[in-house]
């Protein structure tokens, strides 16, 4: 098969190859109903069902691609964004525009240094060794504290490609900046939070001029579909009409809730939609305005505005 030419007349979407969002972007792809085989060292594959072709790139490679134009869609982490957009800014025709929070992904870009050190805030590494993967985010951040602090000296900022932690133990680093999403590295490697310098999820990115913006717009309703679906739970429960207003504040649903007549007099079917991690308070403050019958449902797609 002659891939390449195959891939004319098809929108490119480029996805996390590995790392900690390859598994949740294929869960996504899967639920949204795009169906691909992908061939074992092959970086391209086919969409069967859609004009479409996904490209698995690195999560740090994927905005400069569709920054470019290069790919129309992308799915990588608002860091990787922030981090691209230091190096090349965008401009009214390059660059991406995000899409979608995806919801997963959820991590901070910190600045961390020893928890049994001398230096306690940010300022005590201006002039000093810091190293990270994140060099562009990382200058940007130092060159503005130096600026703040009137001084000449200049933060030495050193990359690495992984295990970032290791930095301070083994000499190389007074301070590091790193993603924390439980913290358990950093504390593992003996190290505090003293910054923020962003904050992260994943998202879905595209270029400013798509090659075909209406696949664009049906692949984003899909995903948004299955996201939403993902956050939220149908709640159904009976409850006397005259109990109606007060049920319906706890659960307004996100336009309004769907109520039926029972056939017994007086009482209602309520159906609505509730956020998942809210549920359990949900189904307490239900009950005690006179709720019965509370079921709670899973939601596998959802279409909504
Ligand atoms: N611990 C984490 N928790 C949640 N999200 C994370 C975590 N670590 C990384 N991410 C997100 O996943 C993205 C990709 O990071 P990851 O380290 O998995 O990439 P990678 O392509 O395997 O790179 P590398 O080879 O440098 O490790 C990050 O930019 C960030 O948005
Ligand atoms: O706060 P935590 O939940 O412990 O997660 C944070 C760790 O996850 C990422 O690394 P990853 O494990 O992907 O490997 P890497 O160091 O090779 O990038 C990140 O670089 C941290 O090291």
């Amino acid at each position: 098969m002659d891939l390449v030419n195959s891939l004319n007349d098809r929108l490119l979407f480029a996805v996390p190859k590995k790392g900690r969002l390859h598994q949740a972007c294929l869960d996504l792809l899967h639920g949204s109903d795009i169906q691909f085989h992908r061939h074992s060292r092959l970086d391209i594959a086919l969409v069967k069902n859609h004009p479409l072709a996904l490209v698995f790139l690195p999560a740090a490679d994927i905005p400069t691609f569709v920054g470019e134009g290069r790919v129309d869609l992308g799915i990588t982490g608002r860091d990787q964004v922030a981090e691209h957009e230091c190096a090349v800014p965008p401009t009214d025709t390059t660059g991406v525009e995000e899409v979608l929070d995806l919801g997963f992904g959820k991590c901070k870009l910190q600045v961390q240094v020893p928890l049994r050190g001398t230096l306690t805030k940010p300022e005590d590494l201006v002039g000093k060794n810091v190293v990270t993967s994140f060099t562009n985010l990382t200058e940007q951040y130092f060159r503005k504290l130096e600026a703040q602090h009137e001084t000449k000296q200049k933060t030495n900022i050193k990359y690495v490609g992984g295990s970032v932690e290791a930095a301070c133990a083994l000499g190389v680093a007074d301070g590091i900046v790193d993603l924390v999403e439980s913290g358990e590295t950093m504390r593992a490697a003996g190290l505090t939070a003293i910054s923020t310098v962003v904050e992260s999820s994943a998202v879905l990115i595209k270029s400013k001029h798509p090659s075909d913006s209406k696949l664009v717009d049906l692949i984003t309703a899909r995903i948004k579909g299955v996201i939403t679906a993902q956050k939220y739970v149908l709640c159904t429960y009976n409850i006397e009409r005259a109990k109606l207003g007060v049920a319906c504040k706890i659960t307004p649903g996100r336009r309004a809730p769907t109520t039926t007549s029972l056939e017994e007099d007086g009482w209602v079917a309520v159906s609505v939609m509730v956020l998942k991690k809210q549920i359990a308070v949900v189904m307490d403050q239900l009950t005690e305005a006179g709720a019965c019958d509370i079921l709670v449902m899973k939601i596998d797609n959802s279409r909504t505005i």
